[in-house]
């Protein structure tokens, strides 16, 4: 689903490079997790293949296309979908209406569906009640949840998540886990987490480690 063809980066004001000639392929229907040490470029690999940057050579391709030719806004807006650790939900809206409002901006074939989005809600452990309260009264576990139900109502085919669980208990860390593991198992989309907790790594099906400039299947 998601290629880099010798895909290098380098910050204008750093001296090395971050990485070079990355040639990866990420699938549907699996969950990566992509660890290294504090500083070796997690966030900016994922910032590339999320369409939030732009590499200094090589390529990022969604589905045998190259971002470029898709068009970064349309892509972010089609074609990928992001959870971070701080949740980024809209902290004045309830849960419910994050859910319609993410639909509704994407054009999702749910848009307007507040049953569907109540459903998928439900699904996750958040009750009708609880869909309909502002956010900032739930819990960092619950919002979590609902950031993630927000990449489940829209139609990309491809999740990225910047240390999703770095907030959160080990209860809710598993539950989050559990729920990256439906979006790719039973809605064959594709999630590549970034973390720095090996024991989150060890439940994804795959990792992949950045280490000195490359990346390396552990
Ligand atoms: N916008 C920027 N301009 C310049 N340098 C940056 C910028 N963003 C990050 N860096 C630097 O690039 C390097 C990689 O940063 P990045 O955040 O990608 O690493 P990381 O592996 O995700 O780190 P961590 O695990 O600590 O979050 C770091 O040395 C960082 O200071």
């Amino acid at each position: 689903m998601i290629t880099t063809k010798n895909l290098t980066y380098w910050y204008d004001n750093a001296d090395e490079k971050l990485f070079e000639d990355i040639n990866l392929q990420f699938d549907a229907g699996k969950l990566y997790a992509i660890i290294g040490k504090s500083g070796s470029g997690k966030t900016t690999f994922l910032s590339l293949i999320a369409g939030l940057d732009t590499p200094k050579s090589g390529t990022v391709e969604f589905e045998g296309e190259e971002l470029k030719k898709i068009g970064l806004m349309n892509y972010r807006k089609k074609c990928v979908s992001m959870v971070f650790q701080s949740y980024n939900l809209l902290t004045y809206m309830s849960a419910l209406d994050n859910l319609l409002c993410a639909m509704a901006i994407t054009g999702a074939k749910h848009t307007g569906d507040k049953r569907y989005a109540l459903s998928l809600l439900d699904k996750i452990g958040i009750d009708e009640d609880n869909a309909k309260r502002k956010v900032t009264k739930l819990s960092g576990g619950q919002q979590q949840r609902v950031a993630i139900a927000r990449t489940m109502c829209c139609d990309s085919r491809f999740v990225v998540a910047d240390e999703p669980t770095g907030n959160l208990d080990e209860s809710s860390t598993n539950d989050v886990l559990e729920l990256f593991k439906q979006i790719a198992h039973e809605q064959n989309k594709c999630v590549v987490i970034v973390t720095h907790e090996f024991d989150v790594a060890q439940k994804c099906d795959s990792i992949i480690e950045l280490r000195q400039k490359k990346f390396e299947q552990v």
